[in-house]
């Protein structure tokens, strides 16, 4: 079937992105077992990276998040759905995907994340829970996630840190430079390593980019995004 043949090129794509990776000139794979982590400091020029970040601050809406827990504060940023008929944010977007070897169809679009003093996403999986509330919503037509990049678009001045509580690593914002992981581990099930926590902005403001990836293709803005 179709599907099929589709969530099993999305699979091998997914699976061949580690490799890929490890082979880049100066990225950086985290040392530990127990999750697929890369670092790639200057992956976007500053440039970009201020562009971006006026494209953010035009256009930004409250963070949600999937299967509300009942922590009001769980996530306090706002985000920005980046607007992919924008010649930037295609080319940022094209070289993310690029970067993987994961074809177009299988990312999601690619949005911005700001957060003010006080703000944080405290630690969550980018994955959706497949018996949770939501998962029919947001998961039944592109399945789950797969890679999640991310990408610095400044440094705040104090705090803003990217955490992982399972190695205990803290990524500290740079401008450029990008974080990428696998959510799905070598069992092919989503990887509770992975838990991560946006911290707190203590000074200034803090802004990214995120991109993820799915086992499926993402079917709400079809014919829109291209590389
Ligand atoms: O802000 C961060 O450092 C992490 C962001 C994050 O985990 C997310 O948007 O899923
Ligand atoms: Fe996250």
């Amino acid at each position: 079937m179709a599907e099929n043949r589709s969530v099993d090129m999305a699979r091998s794509c997914a699976d061949q992105t580690a490799a890929r990776l490890a082979a880049v000139p100066g990225i950086r794979r985290a040392p530990t077992g127990k999750l697929e982590q890369f670092i790639l400091p200057g992956f976007l020029d500053p440039q970009s990276c201020a562009q971006l970040i006026e494209r953010i601050d035009r256009d930004v809406r409250p963070s949600t998040i999937a299967d509300p827990n009942g922590d009001e504060s769980f996530r306090t940023s706002t985000s920005c759905d980046l607007d992919h008929r924008d010649p930037l944010v295609r080319a940022v977007n094209a070289k993310l995907h690029a970067l993987t070897g994961i074809p177009i169809e299988f990312g999601e679009p690619l949005q911005g994340q700001r957060y003010e003093v006080g703000q944080e996403f405290k630690a969550h999986t980018d994955y959706f829970d497949p018996s949770g509330a939501d998962w029919e919503t947001y998961c039944a037509v592109p399945g789950q996630r797969s890679w999640t990049l991310m990408v610095y678009l400044n440094e705040p001045a104090a705090g803003g840190a990217t955490r992982f509580l399972a190695t205990g690593k803290i990524h500290q914002p740079e401008t450029g430079k990008l974080l990428a992981w696998n959510n799905i581990g070598a069992d092919g099930e989503p990887n509770s390593d992975t838990l991560h926590h946006g911290m707190k902005v203590r000074k200034g403001r803090k802004y990214i980019i995120t991109k993820w990836f799915r086992e499926r293709a993402w079917p709400w803005t079809k014919g829109e995004i291209s590389g």
